[in-house]
C-alpha cells in the first residue's frame, strides 16, 4: 500500500538552476570591476566610520528592466560622479528584486523578459552581466537583497546593500546581512516603525549560523562573522515622512540609546515623498539644508531616478515600452537628477568643512 503524498502538493515543477559557480564562470569578475567594488566599499566604510566627510548617494532607477537604458544611465551617472566627487560618493541603484505589496512584476532576475516566462536562470546571468558592466564603467553599485540565496550569485559586484521596509524584521534577512561583504542599510518598516531597523542592525552585527547554499549550489550551513557596517535608512511610512528635523533627532536618540553609531541615510522617495517622484528634490533640499545647519548624523541619501521622469505600466506588447522610464515606482528624470545632485554638491562644498564625528 503506498503512503499518501504529503509534500509538494502546491509545487508544479522543479527546474534546474545553475550554481553560483557556474554563473560566475560564465561572467567572471574582472580586475577593473573588482577595483570599482572595493573602492566603493572602502569609501562607504570610511563615511560610516567618519574618516571621510562626504555623503554617499544611492541613485538610480527603481528597478532595472532594460540593460541598454540602464547602461546609458550608468554612463551619465559616472560623468556626474566624477564632477561631484569632492562632496559625494555616487553609488548606482541597481535593483533587480522587487518586493511587492501584493502582486506585480518581481524584477529582472525573476522575470527578465517581463512575459511571465520566469527564466530566473537567464535573469541571474543577465543581472550579473549588467552589474559587471556598471562596475567596469567605474561606478559602485547598490542593490536590495531580497532572496537570501541570490547574493551568492552577484555579491562580489555590490558595494552597498539595502534590506527593504518589508524585510528588515525578517530573521532570514538579518542572518544574510551578517554575512554580506558590503555595508547594509536597513529600512524602517512600511508603518514607519524604526525599531525593526535598529534591531536588525544589532542582529546583523552578530555572528549567525543558518541554512544557505554553497558556491556549488549545495545546501550548506553558513557561519558568519557579523557585519559591523549596518545603518538605518529612513523612508517614511504609516502615512507620514520621517526626514524632518524632529524625526531625524528621534532616530539619532534611538540609535544612541541602542549604543549604535549614529549613521542615518534618508530615502528621498517612497513614503518620504508620498510616492510622488516630483517631491524628491524637495526632500533632498531639506536634508541638505539640515546638514548646512549643522546636522552630523545624515551620512547618505537615496534617490529613485532614471532617464525619463515618471513611470509606465508594462505593456502586453513590449515594443511599446517607453525608453528609460521606470516600470515600477515613478522616478525623477535625468535632468532633475543632475540638478538635484549639483545643487547639493554646491551647498555641501562649504557645509562639509564643519563636519566631524557626531557627539
Ligand atoms: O520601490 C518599490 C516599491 O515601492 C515596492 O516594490 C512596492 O511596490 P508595490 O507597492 O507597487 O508592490
Ligand atoms: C522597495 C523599496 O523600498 P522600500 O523597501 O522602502 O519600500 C525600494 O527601494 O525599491
Amino acid at each position: 500500500m503506498s503512503v499518501a503524498q504529503t509534500e509538494n502538493l502546491n509545487i508544479v515543477a522543479v527546474d534546474h538552476m545553475p550554481s553560483p559557480e557556474e554563473i560566475k564562470a560564465r561572467v567572471p569578475l574582472t580586475e577593473r570591476a573588482a577595483a570599482s567594488v572595493l573602492a566603493g566599499r572602502r569609501a562607504l566604510a570610511d563615511i560610516l566610520d567618519r574618516k571621510d566627510k562626504r555623503l554617499f548617494v544611492v541613485v538610480g532607477p527603481c528597478s532595472i528592466h532594460d540593460p541598454v537604458a540602464g547602461l546609458d544611465y550608468a554612463r551619465r551617472l559616472k560623468k556626474l560622479a566624477d564632477e561631484v566627487a569632492d562632496t559625494m560618493v555616487l553609488v548606482m541603484r541597481v535593483y533587480f528584486e522587487k518586493p511587492r505589496t501584493a502582486t506585480g512584476w518581481k524584477g529582472f532576475i525573476n522575470d527578465p523578459y517581463m512575459d511571465d516566462s520566469f527564466r530566473i536562470d537567464e535573469g541571474m546571468e543577465k543581472a550579473r552581466r549588467f552589474l559587471m558592466d556598471v562596475c567596469e564603467i567605474g561606478l559602485p553599485t547598490a542593490t536590495e537583497a531580497l532572496d537570501p540565496i541570490a547574493p551568492q550569485y552577484y555579491g562580489d559586484l555590490i558595494s552597498w546593500t539595502a534590506i527593504g521596509a518589508r524585510t528588515s524584521e525578517s530573521q532570514t534577512h538579518r542572518e544574510m546581512s551578517s554575512g554580506l561583504s558590503t555595508p547594509v542599510g536597513f529600512k524602517n518598516a512600511t508603518d514607519g516603525d524604526l525599531d525593526v531597523a535598529i534591531n536588525a542592525i544589532i542582529s546583523a552585527s552578530r555572528p549567525h549560523s543558518f541554512l544557505g547554499i554553497s558556491g556549488k549550489g549545495q545546501s550548506a550551513i553558513l557561519r558568519t562573522r557579523g557585519n559591523r557596517l549596518g545603518h538605518v535608512v529612513l523612508r517614511g511610512g504609516g502615512g507620514r515622512p520621517n526626514y524632518d528635523t524632529v524625526s531625524i533627532s528621534l532616530a539619532e536618540q534611538a540609535l544612541a540609546k541602542a549604543k549604535l553609531p549614529v549613521n542615518i541615510v534618508v530615502d528621498c522617495s517612497h513614503a518620504n515623498s508620498w510616492k510622488k517622484a516630483e517631491f524628491q528634490p524637495l526632500v533632498m533640499k531639506d536634508v541638505i539644508h539640515q546638514i548646512r545647519e549643522g546636522n552630523r548624523s545624515v551620512v547618505g541619501l537615496m534617490i529613485e531616478s532614471f532617464i525619463e521622469a515618471g513611470n509606465q505600466s508594462i505593456p502586453a506588447d513590449l515594443s511599446q515600452l517607453k525608453y528609460g522610464c521606470s516600470v515600477t515606482d515613478a522616478c525623477v528624470g535625468w535632468d532633475t537628477t543632475d540638478e538635484m545632485i549639483r545643487n547639493a554638491a554646491g551647498v555641501l562644498r562649504e557645509a562639509l568643512a564643519n563636519r566631524g564625528v557626531p557627539a
